[in-house]
């Protein structure tokens, strides 16, 4: 019988990515990926801290494995911000407004940060972090995933918007961080049982 691990988000594009390279690999060692589309309570802090809480948020849903993830990005000529308050500045200014932030720098270089939390009851939460670096850039391509259309991975020619979801997801910050996860789990088969 599959175990199943439960897949706490708000966010539909998280979903996606998640359930299209996750949900196989899982499956071919019997764990089902399931989804609840919820959106967790996030406090103010470190990307480290906000995963952390948020993973507690998501443990106390049920009694169940579950799986929650925080997206940051990080402008370098910014220090760092808006780093995990990301969506709260694209959400007041667009992606338009994103990009302007950096009219005055020649430094456009950013990094886009993925953090997985894993939640088994009565074990220890375990965080995977997976970046990818990159430069911001005037919008370009058709997926209009959040900040896709901006974020130019270092390397390629295209926007994350302009790739198809296997090509983001083999170098994406998400896609690192997934890496990690299976790993952890060919290692750990038996982690959820
Ligand atoms: O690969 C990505 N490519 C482009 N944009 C992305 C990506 N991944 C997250 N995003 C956006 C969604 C949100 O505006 C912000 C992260 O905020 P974050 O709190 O992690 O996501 P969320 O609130 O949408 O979903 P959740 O319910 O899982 O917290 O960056
Ligand atoms: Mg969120």
């Amino acid at each position: 019988m599959l175990k199943t691990l439960k897949l706490i988000t708000s966010n539909e594009g998280k979903l996606r990515e998640m359930q299209h390279y996750l949900g196989p690999e899982l499956q071919k060692i019997g764990v089902q990926l399931d989804k609840l589309p919820l959106e967790l309570v996030e406090i103010q802090g470190t990307s480290d801290e906000i995963i952390k809480d948020k993973l507690i948020r998501a443990s106390e849903v049920g009694d169940f494995p579950v799986v929650c993830e925080d997206t940051s990005l990080c402008f370098y000529s910014w220090n760092g911000l808006p780093g995990p308050y990301i969506k709260h500045f694209k959400e007041a200014v667009g992606i338009e407004g994103l990009v302007n932030m950096l009219q005055q720098f020649s430094d456009k270089s950013a990094r886009a940060e993925c953090r997985i939390g894993i939640k088994v009851p009565g074990k220890e939460p375990i965080i995977f972090t997976g970046t990818c670096e990159g430069s911001i850039v005037s919008p370009r391509g058709q997926n209009l995933f959040g900040w896709d259309p901006i974020f130019q991975p270092r390397g390629f020619d295209q926007t994350f918007a302009e790739m198809p979801m296997d090509t983001k997801n083999t170098i994406s910050h998400r896609g690192n961080a997934m890496k990690l996860v299976l790993d952890y789990f060919q290692a750990n088969p038996n982690w959820i049982s």
